[in-house]
């Protein structure tokens, strides 16, 4: 059952929910049918349409011009959050596929953004440990490997900004972290939530947004 005032998300609510929120533009529609179309086994790793448009209202809401992504993907949610970049914003995203992120390199070509993102292809860790130590970043989102979301944590908040946003997706671990005998990734998600929880440099939210997610704060 339903608590503390939510409404149980039948798919008649989800598509009325989606029917109210910016459709995706055509560049978009496009990326999410072809990713379905040729990667069927793993297309359930794209955002949600509504995370992309959430993370595109979430630029616009806080005027990032300096984005941090862990997670590429075939691209759904960098071409999200690069469309609410104003001219000079600049998308960092990390990934080790070059055969996923080709998709998203030709999307994010044709939506013309790709002169604001830059791509790279090596394990997001070691990218994260060479950037600047200052803080810098005004955005970051967190959606690659479940097992070292603490690592990127730890990598990305004190390079953030004062007021600086950090969001991270599938802190719900499709409901794998309520399980007292979690073991695996809904363990080390269980982990990575009890980090934010008690990290003091920082305010946290967690949303029953698609598999979960939790926005922060930089104090
Ligand atoms: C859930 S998907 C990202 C979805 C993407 N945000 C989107 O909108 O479609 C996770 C991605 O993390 C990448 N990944 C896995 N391990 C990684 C690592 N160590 N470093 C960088 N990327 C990694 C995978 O290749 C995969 O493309």
């Amino acid at each position: 059952m339903a608590k503390g005032n939510s409404t149980r998300l039948t798919d008649e609510l989800y598509a009325y929910m989606l029917g109210h929120n910016p459709p995706l533009d055509p560049v978009q529609r496009m990326l999410v049918e072809v990713t379905h179309v040729q990667l069927p086994l793993v297309a359930g790793k794209q955002v949600a349409e509504e995370q992309g448009a959430l993370l595109a209202f979430l630029v616009r809401l806080t005027g990032a011009r300096r984005i941090v992504e862990v997670g590429t993907f075939t691209g759904l949610s960098a071409l999200s959050m690069a469309q609410a970049l104003p001219p000079d914003g600049t998308l960092l995203t990390c990934d080790i596929s070059e055969e996923w992120t080709e998709y998203a390199r030709e999307a994010w070509a044709k939506a013309g953004v790709a002169d604001r993102i830059e791509l790279r292809i090596a394990p997001a860790l070691q990218t994260l440990r060479g950037l600047p130590d200052e803080p810098h970043i005004d955005m970051a989102f967190i959606d690659a490997d479940k097992d070292n979301y603490i690592a990127y944590w730890d990598e990305l908040v004190p390079r953030m900004r004062p007021g600086g946003l950090l969001a991270v997706d599938n802190v719900f671990l499709h409901g794998g972290v309520t399980d007292p005998e979690a073991t695996g990734l809904a363990a080390a998600i269980k982990e990575f939530n009890e980090h934010v929880k008690a990290d003091d440099r920082v305010d946290s939210v967690m949303l029953a947004v698609a598999d979960g997610m939790t926005l922060a704060r930089r104090r």
